[in-house]
């Protein structure tokens, strides 16, 4: 980084009657002042009469082009170098600074250093092409503290004022816009627009005197030119026009004007203050490096400008305050930071202005012990890289083919997959997960295409499921359902938890007596169906949620060994028959009080696996979350611990998988218990359920053969199977009937009914009505067959 003085020059008004207290010397680049000649008031007095103020060079009488040369070239050069320019005009109202900087625009030889420094770039662009040369420009205006976009379009009075913001170290405009130019007219272009959007107004010094601080920039950004090189050399070069001091007294204005030059002056005399504040702090910093010569000759500077600051020099305090200003915020790269600094000071030449020039003259000579400190601006040059990664990536591809040709697989090629292909991958995939096609239909070449196949398959997965919760939901169930189904988790499920099929054993239901799940052993399918399986059930029409078909393939048939006669009867005859044997006989109130004893004890079992199967699941959970979370947490924040570096995380991830592993552990041994106990209560039901079912059976066929003989059938029916024991089908209750219990037939003609009506009046095979108390009324013997038997 090298340090750079800002280049102060004069610039005198030419004038027909200059003071005689102004002497130029040319050869020295000095002006003399010589006060005693004042009359009266004035500037402050120094200790001598004569004011000698050292510049750069001051011009006189000189042409627009020297001003340039002299001036604004070395800037403009240093930007196409890559360094960052500033060229500042300062000065009293009316000296010439916008002359200066933009020039007289009815005459092409008159025009300032702005499109003088456009053309300039351009003709560099034109004359080296190799170089890349991009070129935009902004122009922005600082009026009344605000700070306004003068591109593309008009400043209206509602615009709002942009914000000026530090990047990276420079000062950057928030929302200024910044123009391409390809050409130099296109830049002078945007430069005309933005000067018929300044704000001007007459005074009596200035018919066009500029109300606001403008600056025109130029981006400029350019490559090296050479392959090899990454780099690109961005910077800006800000050409500033200052609105001038005003002493009102002078100029006579009122109103909107007079305002808008008290606020010049004060942005002004903010920087005079932020200029005097920089020195006092590099004399301090000088002073401190016992550079005790050139802290000499700063504060000598400052003594005339500003004893205040010599003051706080002493104090130690260091700070400059650029932001109490837009303009010093704008200005805070040219006065101290990246960038190579010119001022401009303009100067009227009349003694009547004598005072207003001295002030210039003062501010400008302190300008020009700042010093900044500049570097050649470099950012990677994304074109040349990005040319560079094609080369190698082609290079590497060559190399590539050339393996394959030599290991005997020609025609690989190592493009990105065309759309083409991925839809060709995707109907493979399709046709692997269907099971239409095996693994050896879907092509394996490179890199590339394994991560697209895997991309498909997840693809595939994700539509696959959203289809499947899609179909669930419309058929009453929902994701849950298949997710929660036993075939997917069947070593931990207990087996059907839900609606307990032993509840509806000896119920009636729509297709006669419902016996309950007594199912082979072999009914339960060894796998659980496919996803694209479930996909494909649940598109057929015919299928629903819930029936035996798919979901609930646990579900037996039930049996249907019952004898020819009860199949002859209707529904609802044979449920009444049902309900007749297990309500009035005593055998049948005995096997329904045992299986509803068994089946409640089941539902009781059944409800703790549920519970223990919840929380073997819930463990599981927990395990698979804390695995995630460990691995997520590879890069977790690490804790000291005495010398050891300790994983907070990660412990408390352990301790987490440790309680969640001993309740899996613990649940699912209890869990193992319940289900063995589990399957021998529930062979105990369905034993149970088959005896009565079967005791049912002997009943029904015993009260049919009986079908004339009411003594008889009502000893029989009544539970006292004795009375019919020499009967002719004997042989039914096998042994287990108590002879000593017969009771005496009643009269057939006893028609009392006692107690609730439950028999089987509609029965045609049996021809009479049984009533609880054992009253038994004949009826019809023959009854048509009813519309459900067999
Ligand atoms: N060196 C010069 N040679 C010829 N004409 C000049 C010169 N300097 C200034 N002028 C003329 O003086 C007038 C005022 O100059 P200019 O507008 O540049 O002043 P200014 O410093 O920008 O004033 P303000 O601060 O009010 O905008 C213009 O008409 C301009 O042409």
């Amino acid at each position: 980084m090298g340090h750079h003085r800002v280049k102060v020059f004069v610039r005198l008004r030419p004038s027909c009657r200059p003071s005689t207290a102004i002497h130029v010397d040319h050869a020295a680049n000095t002006i003399r002042i010589d006060v005693q000649k004042q009359h009266g008031g004035g500037p402050p007095r120094p200790y001598n009469d004569q004011m000698v103020f050292p510049f750069d060079n001051v011009i006189q009488s000189s042409c627009q082009e020297t001003v340039f040369d002299q001036c604004a070239k070395s800037v403009v050069e240093d930007i196409l170098g890559g360094y960052n320019g500033t060229i500042l005009t300062y000065g009293q109202t009316g000296s010439g600074k916008t002359y200066t900087m933009t020039g007289d625009t009815k005459a092409y030889a008159h025009r300032g250093i702005i499109p003088r420094a456009v053309e300039r770039i351009f003709a560099e662009k034109v004359a080296k092409p190799e170089a890349g040369i991009t070129v935009h420009v902004s122009y922005l205006e600082v009026y009344n503290e605000g700070i306004y976009d003068l591109l593309p379009q008009r400043r209206l009075a509602s615009a709002v004022s942009l914000t000026a913001m530090e990047d990276n170290g420079l000062i950057e405009i928030k929302g200024l816009n910044k123009m391409h130019c390809s050409t130099e007219a296109e830049a002078l272009k945007y430069f005309f627009e933005g000067e018929r959007h300044r704000s001007v107004a007459p005074h009596t010094l200035n018919q066009m005197s500029s109300r606001s601080h403008c600056v025109f920039t130029l981006f400029v950004e350019r490559h090296s030119g050479l392959r090899t090189l990454e780099e690109v050399t961005s910077c800006k070069l800000n050409l500033v026009d200052l609105a001038g001091l005003e002493r009102l007294k002078r100029t006579e204005v009122g109103g909107q004007t007079k305002k808008e030059a008290m606020l010049i002056n004060k942005s002004l005399s903010f920087l005079e203050q932020v200029v005097s504040h920089t020195l006092r702090f590099a004399a301090l910093v000088m002073q401190k490096q016992r550079l005790s010569l050139e802290a000499y000759y700063l504060k000598s500077a400052l003594h005339w400008a500003d004893r205040a600051a010599v003051y706080a020099l002493r104090q130690g305090t260091g700070h400059v305050p650029f932001r109490q200003s837009r303009l010093t915020t704008l200005l805070k790269d040219a006065l101290g930071g990246n960038c190579k600094t010119v001022l401009i000071a303009c100067a009227w030449a009349e003694d009547f202005f004598l005072d207003e020039t001295i002030s210039t003259l003062r501010f400008a000579q302190r300008v020009k012990y700042l010093k900044t400190s500049a570097i050649i601006n470099k950012k990677p040059d994304d074109a040349n890289i990005e040319r560079k990664y094609v080369r190698e990536i082609s290079d590497l591809k060559q190399e590539l083919a050339l393996r394959d040709a030599l290991t005997g697989r020609p025609s690989i090629s190592y493009d990105d997959l065309t759309e083409e292909t991925r839809s060709e991958l995707r109907e493979r995939i399709q046709a692997f997960l269907a099971e239409e096609a095996g693994i050896d239909s879907i092509p394996i070449e490179n890199f590339k295409q394994v991560k697209e196949l895997l991309c498909l398959f997840k693809e595939a997965q994700v539509s696959l499921r959203r289809e499947l919760e899609k179909l669930l939901r419309d058929y009453g169930g929902g994701p849950d359902t298949f997710l929660n189904h036993p075939a997917t988790d069947i070593e931990m499920n207990p087996g059907s938890t839900e609606g307990d099929d032993e509840e509806y054993v000896g119920e009636l239901d729509t297709e006669g007596f419902h016996v309950g799940p007594v199912a082979p052993d072999d009914a339960r399918p060894d796998l659980p169906p496919s996803p694209h399986a479930m996909v494909r059930a649940l598109r057929s029409p015919e299928l629903r949620y819930g029936d035996d078909t798919l979901l609930d393939y646990n579900k037996s048939p039930p049996i249907k060994a019952a004898p020819p006669d009860l199949w002859d009867l209707d529904l609802e005859e044979r449920n009444e028959a049902f309900l007749e044997y297990k309500h009035n006989t005593e055998e049948g109130q005995i096997q329904e009080q045992e299986l509803k004893t068994k089946t409640a004890e089941l539902r009781m079992r059944k409800r703790s696996a549920r519970e223990l199967y919840t929380t073997v699941n819930n463990s599981k959970h927990e395990i698979a979350d804390v695995k995630l979370l460990d691995s997520a947490s590879k890069a977790g924040a690490r804790v000291e611990f005495g010398n050891q570096a300790f994983d907070e995380q990660k412990y408390h991830l352990m301790q987490r998988f440790r309680v969640a592993r001993s309740a899996y552990q613990r649940a699912f041994q209890e869990l193992k218990e319940v289900k063995t106990n589990l399957e021998l209560l529930q062979q105990e039901v369905r034993d149970c359920k088959q005896k009565l079912l079967e005791s049912f059976y002997r009943w029904f066929e015993t009260m049919s053969m009986y079908r004339g003989d009411m003594s008889k059938m009502e000893a029989f029916s009544s539970g006292s199977p004795a009375a019919v024991v020499s009967g002719p089908k004997q042989s039914v209750y096998k042994g287990d009937i108590d002879v000593g219990k017969v009771e005496a037939p009643l009269p057939a003609s006893a028609g009392v009914v006692t107690g609730s009506k439950l028999g089987m009046t509609k029965s045609p095979g049996l021809n009479h009505e049984i009533v609880k108390g054992s009253v038994m009324v004949p009826q019809q013997q023959n009854k048509t067959r009813s519309k459900g038997g067999k």
